[in-house]
């Protein structure tokens, strides 16, 4: 596992790193990745067991000494630092007796004799001054990742560990309105797709991760893995967080931001992600309004994908790609409501495929389709992708001339684009010309002059 073994190293440096910066949460918490991956090399726990001192995590620092004394008995380092620890534990007969055994160890006259001096100081009987609660060996992650899930300020949300199958969750800690802007950050982990082989990609990931600072490294470290347990990528783990938290941002583009990845998937999302090339952020933006308390999820699977498909099938490809069994509010829905719902969804998906074969002169049911399939989606709770409809609407009222049907259609696709991605967002550029002046349409004014006034949602 030459791979595995790389990454334990990396988490050992950049541990290092935060150790110098003082950042011993941080340092300690690299130095348990690193031990995750590579149990056996003992400088692992014997580092972490000097951030545990420093962060006078005594019992801690005591059990990691311990356990680099057993990969390599009488190591001199994990000797004195856990006589620091069993003194300051009140284990005085325990600390002095490793004392000797480190006295005896240095074989060096000078260091001896101040350890002597020292031991002086310290009574030679126990005393009880137990810790108030006995660390559990096995929880060495538990205090890291509450650091990580405290809310940034100013931010409309908390990542909560929820009593759900679906992990962390984003919950709403701010009434949000539609097209309110939830959350902005700079992807940290980026790879180019583009015919990339597992392998190739492993590399770029890898590369990526040298150069992340011991804090994003640790969070990255601390991201769900839906391919621990697969033969996806066996024995790479910085693949498999990769994959389960990646999202692209370009066509042969994918990447992680740090926070945005801890939003779950649903069937009718209410958040919409989305990647903006100009100012290279993630953004998530609100689809409908969101009360104080409510999960905001987003959209792993695409418009067409989502809301024209039926369970089984999103759910075979939410498998397929992330591992997952979906458990969002559609996808739990009791039998009678999810056969509607089923229903509805392929609905939907034969009326956009019909949409577009309606000849010239039948631009009156062409429209209707439309309005039929918007609501729908409404009726299905589906708040995004309207302009997948309203933009061909706005098209063929062009075509017919007539600009104010065709302006009330586009306002609706600007209108739907403005609050799902940014008003300075690629898509919302792109339909805003049209917005304005209706007669910029490509087709417009080339068909039979016609009327749709009386065709609206
Ligand atoms: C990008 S992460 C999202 C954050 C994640 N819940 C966490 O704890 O960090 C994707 C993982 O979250 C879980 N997840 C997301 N949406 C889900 C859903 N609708 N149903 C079940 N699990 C879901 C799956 O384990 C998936 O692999």
């Amino acid at each position: 596992m030459p791979s595995g073994f790389d990454l334990a190293v990396l988490c050992k440096e950049k541990g290092n790193t935060a150790f110098k910066n003082e950042d011993y949460q941080t340092a300690r918490s690299l130095y348990t990745h690193a031990l995750s991956i590579d149990p056996v090399n003992e400088i692992y726990p014997l580092n972490r067991a000097m951030a545990n001192l420093k962060l006078e995590r005594w019992s801690e620092a005591e059990i990691d000494c311990t356990a680099t004394l057993k990969i390599s008995p009488g190591h001199l380092k994990a000797i004195f630092r856990r006589v620091v620890a069993r003194r300051e534990l009140g284990k005085y007969k325990q600390a002095n007796e490793d004392l000797d055994l480190f006295i005896n160890g240095a074989g060096d006259r000078l260091l001896a004799a101040q350890a002597r001096e020292s031991l002086s100081k310290y009574p030679v009987e126990d005393i009880d001054i137990s810790p108030l609660t006995t660390p559990d060996p096995t929880d060495h992650l538990a205090d890291e990742f509450r650091v990580i899930h405290l809310a940034e300020e100013g931010t409309p949300f908390a990542i909560r560990e929820s009593n759900t199958q679906r992990g962390c969750c984003a919950f709403a800690t701010k009434k949000i309105r539609r097209g309110d802007l939830i959350l902005s950050e700079k992807p940290v982990v980026i790879v180019t797709t583009e015919t990339s082989t597992v392998k190739l990609k492993e590399l770029a990931i890898q590369s990526e991760l040298r150069g992340l600072s011991p804090t994003h490294l640790n969070s990255f470290l601390h991201l769900s893995n839906g391919h621990a347990d697969c033969s996806c990528f066996p024995g790479q783990r910085a693949t498999g967080i990769f994959a389960t938290n990646s999202f692209a941002l370009t066509d042969d583009q994918s990447g992680i931001g740090l926070t945005g990845c801890r939003f779950n998937h649903s069937c009718s999302p209410n958040a919409r992600f989305s990647f903006n090339p100009t100012t290279g952020h993630f953004r998530i933006f609100a689809l409908s309004d969101i009360l104080v308390g409510e999960e905001i999820c987003v959209a792993y699977l695409s418009s067409r994908m989502l809301y024209g498909q039926t369970r089984q099938h999103r759910q075979g490809l939410l498998h397929s790609r992330y591992h997952f069994t979906c458990s969002c509010s559609v996808c739990s829905l009791p039998n009678a409501e999810m056969t509607l719902s089923d229903s509805r969804r392929v609905k939907v998906n034969k009326l956009w495929e019909k949409v577009p074969m309606f000849p010239p002169n039948q631009t009156i049911q062409r429209l209707n389709t439309i309005v039929q399939s918007i609501n729908l989606l409404k009726e299905e709770g589906y708040a995004a992708d309207y302009d997948d409809f309203t933009n061909d609407a706005a098209i063929i009222c062009a075509y017919h001339s007539d600009y104010e049907s065709s302006k009330y259609w586009a306002k609706l696709t600007y209108e739907t684009r403005v609050a799902e991605f940014g008003k300075d967002s690629p898509r919302a550029a792109e339909v805003r010309g049209t917005y304005l002046n209706p007669k910029s349409f490509s087709m417009a004014g080339t068909g039979r002059v016609q009327r749709f006034s009386h065709i609206r949602l």
